[in-house]
């Protein structure tokens, strides 16, 4: 069996079990609070708390994981990075009080005290800038510093920015990028390698296919030309004939969500009818 860790609780927890599902994965858990569950297949969930995740798979206690790139980091410990999974999309910024005069970085004195639930990730930034601060580590709620006296300016996650307002503190630069992550321990062997690259294009499968939509239509065979400029799809449409004496054809094809609304009504203009637009589940290319 191999364990794949992921977070038990907080703002990665439903979108892992989720994307899982969509997999085929389905996490089969015994309850709310149990601490393992059957993935299917040859994987087994263990829940823990998404910032030992780094730590339990740079170890060996699991096999893989997922969790934020951001916690990733501030481990610093040696990791594989398989693949990014697009949610849990965030910022680890600089902030400091909009009436502190501080707007640049550069403005960052040395001997400020910066607040953060990253120490090690703020240590470093502000090292290699050549910027000598004092780093006060908090385990959460680092927005509050500044206004207790405890700290100058904050590193803190930043995604809308509303945390950030409401609290009278404005970014003032970006420390990391981050999204939600699927790692693995460098020393797996040969035989976790394959179930793992298995499961990285399972996952893959199902990112890929979120952003899609499969597009059915009867267009008359004189516009195929036309309909071939609006219709991409992955390798160009499939063409299918229609019993009705050959005027039209039926085309299928992968579209963007983004452009569905778009191309519908540019397959109306062409004469389009029986237009059908589904999901999809998995998609490989
Ligand atoms: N505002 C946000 N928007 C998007 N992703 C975020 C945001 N805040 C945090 N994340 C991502 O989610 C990860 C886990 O954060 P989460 O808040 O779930 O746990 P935590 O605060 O570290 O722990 P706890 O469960 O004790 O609150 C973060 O490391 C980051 O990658
Ligand atoms: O830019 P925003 O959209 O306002 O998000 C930012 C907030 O989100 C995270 O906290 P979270 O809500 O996870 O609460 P926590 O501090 O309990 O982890 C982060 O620590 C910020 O406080
Ligand atoms: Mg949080």
């Amino acid at each position: 069996m191999l364990k794949i860790a992921l977070p038990n609780k907080g703002r990665l927890s439903e979108e892992v079990r989720e994307l899982f599902n969509d997999a085929g994965l389905e996490v089969r858990g015994r309850g709310e609070r149990a601490l393992t569950a059957s993935l299917g297949g040859e994987f087994e969930a263990i829940f823990v708390r998404a910032q030992d995740i780094p730590e339990f798979v740079a170890d060996g206690a699991a096999q893989a994981g997922v969790t934020g790139w951001d916690l990733v980091n501030e481990a610093g410990r040696t990791l594989e990075s398989l693949m990014d999974l697009e949610f849990g999309r965030c910022r680890l910024v600089v902030a400091a009080r909009d009436e502190s005069g501080i707007t640049r970085v550069e403005d960052v004195k040395d001997g400020m005290r910066v607040a953060s639930c990253f120490p090690r990730l703020t240590q470093g930034y502000f090292q290699q800038r050549g910027q000598r601060v004092t780093v006060v580590p908090v385990s959460g709620a680092a927005e509050i510093a500044p206004h207790l006296g405890i700290a100058d300016i904050v590193v803190d996650l930043t995604s809308t920015g509303s945390t950030l307002k409401m609290n009278g503190l404005r970014e003032v630069s970006t420390v990391l990028e981050s999204s939600a992550r699927l790692v693995a321990y460098p020393g797996n062997g040969a035989d976790a390698r394959r179930s793992l690259e298995e499961l990285t294009q399972a996952l893959s499968s199902v990112l890929a296919a979120r952003g899609r939509r499969y597009l059915m239509a009867n267009v008359p065979k004189a516009s195929l030309a036309q309909v071939r400029e609006v219709l991409p799809g992955l390798n160009g449409p499939t063409v299918v004939d229609v019993m009705d004496g050959g005027s039209f054809v039926a085309v299928h094809a992968v579209v963007s969500s983004r452009t569905i609304y778009r191309t519908v009504n540019a397959l109306k203009a062409l004469g389009g009818q029986g237009i059908l637009v589904t999901r999809i589940e998995r998609l490989m290319a």
